[in-house]
């Protein structure tokens, strides 16, 4: 397995605890952004690719190193794909889950259950440095419903306003693994594991 130290360009700790639990046992040494005190660059993409290009270029380029960024977020079909690449500032700035929380159920305030559907994203995009032309990039989408009332503790943004009809439960209520295992982020990261492969090697 690769000992090549990557850097993960993203501020969110959320994020930060489900690439760590996912990446320490592949052998990845992971280190997040603030290590190398990368500043949080604007996302002014208009897709997730975008942003996630970004952010990964920014962290190669002030660390040196490879870099790993997700750019993510909830659409929700009754709003037009709204919150989508706008999901963490949704209620506006400084970010905050619990308004994000608060604005996606008055939002919805109207639309009845069977009408609530709605996806998470996750792009990941690896850069082997910060002029890497062939960047990698997986997108994955998890599929659920959004809830009237929050469930649940644990995960983080829309996480306890986010029901999983297989599972019966709501993402916040889903043990950790679970979550990894399932999730846009956990199955996205699978992924761009693979296709590194060893075929990726740093130049
Ligand atoms: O850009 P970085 O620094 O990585 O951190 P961020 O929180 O700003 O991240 P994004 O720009 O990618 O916005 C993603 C938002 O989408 C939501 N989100 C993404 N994945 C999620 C998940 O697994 N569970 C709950 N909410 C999620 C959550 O509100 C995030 O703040
Ligand atoms: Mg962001």
């Amino acid at each position: 397995m690769t000992s090549t130290p990557l850097i993960l360009a993203s501020g969110n700790a959320g994020k930060l605890r489900e690439f760590h639990q996912l990446l320490a046992p592949l052998g990845f040494d992971v280190m997040p952004q603030a290590e190398y005190d990368v500043p949080d660059v604007e996302e002014t993409g208009l897709t997730f690719v975008e942003n996630a290009l970004l952010k990964a270029r920014e962290a190669s380029r002030v660390s040196g190193l490879p870099a790993l960024a997700d750019d993510s977020g909830l659409e929700v079909d009754a709003l037009h794909g709204a919150p989508g690449i706008y999901s963490a500032r949704f209620a506006g700035e400084p970010k905050s889950d619990a308004r994000n929380n608060a604005r996606l159920l008055e939002a919805l305030v109207e639309v009845p259950e069977g009408q609530r559907s709605g996806r998470y994203w996750c792009v990941l995009v690896y850069l082997r440095h910060a002029e890497d032309p062939v960047p990698l990039i997986v997108q994955r989408s998890w599929e659920g419903e959004i809830l009237a009332h929050p469930r649940g503790v644990g995960g983080f943004g829309y996480d306890s306003l986010f029901w999983l009809p297989e599972q019966a439960m709501s993402v916040a209520e889903l043990p950790a693994e679970e979550k990894n295992r399932l999730s846009h982020r956990g199955r996205a990261l699978q992924a761009l594991v693979e296709a590194l492969g060893g075929a990726h090697e740093p130049r």
